[in-house]
């Protein structure tokens, strides 16, 4: 059952707390309430996503960017190696599908000592989270796809359902270049290097997000309650075990203040009632933290679980010394590259003429089809609305976020091998005459001084911060949470999110989050059982 305000909720008392409905409180929630014995509280600060077009069709995704009440209104701290630029930090996730690399995987097995983690173990994990469908036109996607390295998971994966002219091209430059950009007909394998077909979490036309794949098919069962709108403040603790301090319980608070105005009916008497400050639940079992990769090192903060130097400086009594929370992030930067093309079979129109995007979204409310249905490709506007804007009044305070973006000789490397990648692609045989110039800044740089000096001002983040609560051996001094993802030096607390990888995939992170929230369902489950 879905609640939106804590004095509705039947009990606060759980075997599991998990907080953050996310790509991994998802999982966790729903493969944990398979066994009708456990019986699940799920936290979400944010609102339910029912009915919000932004989220439901896969077109309209960047409507939600950078500020809407489906997103966390983040920035970074100045890049320094960025021109200073502040860029928004936007959390939420849309639908491009990757898994990663298996190299990548077995580099967390190696670096924190336990082969449960390399891919080759990992298979039944990513198997059970994600299945291919058709893409929404039923077109033959024959060659572009290899259904044999798919699963049979709730998350619906599939092909683009109007495939463009930009497509052929694509397969065409990649098959004719050889080494160069070599043709990958699924990426999902574990060689994960190569152009291919783009995979989305779309299903019949409509975003298969964490949310609709985990959690709404499950709603019903009576072992699940889930508290939306409520925001974790910070883990209380609930005792201690042999000296080590155990976490098991939960503040929460539904606004900044704490509290919240109730329109009562007292006898004939109409009134607004301020009730609950701050609202404790406990967790009989665990309590799971998958608030994300800035969520989760925040709330560990706030309870008393980071640097104990830095924890004091910010005037909270350190629990347990863990350097390691909230450092290490890691995060993808993106630099568009734009080129003047002669085609009039562009987004242009549909993003112009409001009949044609009228029209467009008809047809996806109709029958799901169409260009709507489609993850959108090209353009994103990011605007910044007014600090004063009454969608600011919820937040607490946010944390200081720093992904240090371009900062190193190898970063800069790496983005101009990029940016020489792209355009040796877009100069083969299939483009010519389609290609008419490149665009803008970055495009009219030549030399690789001029390339790196137009990057500082136009990277920004693809939003796939990771590694903020990684995970090393269980001995080790580094780290957070150990292979079981339990909290190193507590008791009663595991982390369940992106967060917790040891360094991040060359991926994009959900598909990742997925593997890792089923690993970490199974071992909680055999943990309790
Ligand atoms: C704009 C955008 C586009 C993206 N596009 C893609 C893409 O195309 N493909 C892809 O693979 N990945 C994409 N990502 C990345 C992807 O969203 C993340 O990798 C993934 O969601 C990580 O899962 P998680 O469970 O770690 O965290 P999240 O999914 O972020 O879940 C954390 C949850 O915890 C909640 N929370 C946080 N703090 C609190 C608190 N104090 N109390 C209660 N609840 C709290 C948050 O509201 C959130 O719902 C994108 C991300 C963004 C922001």
């Amino acid at each position: 059952a879905l609640y939106s305000d804590v004095s509705q909720l039947p009990k606060l008392k759980y075997d599991f707390v998990v907080i953050g409905a996310g790509a991994a409180g998802n999982v966790i929630a729903a493969r944990l309430t398979e066994n009708p014995k456990f019986s699940v509280l799920l936290i979400e600060a944010g609102i339910s996503d029912q009915g919000v077009l932004g989220v439901q069709v896969p077109f309209l995704a960047p409507t939600n960017l950078p500020n809407s009440s489906v997103t966390w209104n983040y920035t970074t701290v100045p890049q320094t190696s960025l021109n200073n630029r502040v860029l928004a930090y936007s959390r939420g996730h849309l639908m491009t599908y990757t898994r990663g690399s298996d190299d990548e995987y077995n580099r967390w097995a190696e670096l924190t000592g336990d082969d449960s983690w390399a891919w080759r173990n990992l298979e039944p994990f990513y198997l059970k989270s994600t299945r291919l469908v058709p893409p929404v036109d039923h077109h033959s996607t024959k060659g572009l796809v290899d259904p044999a390295v798919h699963g049979f998971g709730p998350v619906e994966v599939s092909l683009p359902g109007l495939p463009s002219e930009l497509d052929g091209r694509v397969v065409n430059t990649s098959k004719a270049s050889g080494a160069e950009f070599p043709f990958n007909v699924d990426i999902q394998s574990g060689n994960s290097v190569g152009v291919g077909i783009a995979q989305s979490t779309i299903g019949g036309g409509i975003r298969s997000s964490s949310s609709r794949a985990y959690l709404e098919p499950n709603l019903n069962r009576s072992n699940l309650h889930v508290l939306l709108e409520n925001s974790v403040t910070r883990l209380v603790q609930s005792g201690s075990d042999h000296g080590v301090p155990v976490f098991k319980q939960v503040e929460l608070a539904a606004s900044p203040s704490g509290k919240r105005a109730h329109p009562t009916f007292i006898g004939r008497l109409f009134m607004s009632v301020v009730v609950a400050t701050r609202t404790i639940v406990t967790a009989d079992k665990e309590v799971i933290l998958s608030a994300g990769s800035i969520g989760t090192p925040q709330i560990l903060m706030l309870s008393g679980l980071g640097d104990a130097a830095e924890l004091g400086r910010l005037g909270i009594r350190p629990v347990v010394n863990l350097p390691d929370v909230g450092k290490n992030l890691q995060d993808h930067p993106i630099m568009s590259n734009y080129w003047v093309v002669n085609s009039n079979n562009t987004f242009d129109d549909v993003l112009r003429n409001t009949s044609i995007l009228d029209a467009d979204l008809a047809q996806w409310t109709a029958n799901k089809t169409g260009l709507f249905g489609n993850a959108p490709a090209n353009a994103v506007a990011l605007l910044r609305i007014p600090g004063n804007a009454s969608i600011f009044e919820h937040p607490f305070t946010f944390p200081l976020i720093d992904p240090n973006f371009f900062n190193t000789t190898f970063d800069q490397f790496a983005m101009l091998s990029a940016v020489k990648a792209a355009r040796a692609f877009m100069t083969a045989p299939p483009w010519q005459g389609f290609v008419a110039s490149r665009f803008g800044p970055v495009g009219s740089a030549e030399t690789d001084e001029d390339i790196i000096a137009a990057a500082r001002d136009a990277i920004v983040t693809i939003w796939h911060p990771t590694s903020t609560a990684r995970m090393s051996p269980r001995h080790a001094s580094w780290g957070v949470v150990d292979p079981q993802l339990l909290v190193k030096g507590v008791s009663g607390l595991r982390i369940v999110d992106a967060s917790i990888m040891p360094i991040i995939p060359a991926a994009h992170t959900t598909g990742p989050t997925y593997i890792l929230a089923e690993r970490a369902a199974e071992f909680i489950k055999e943990a309790w059982c």
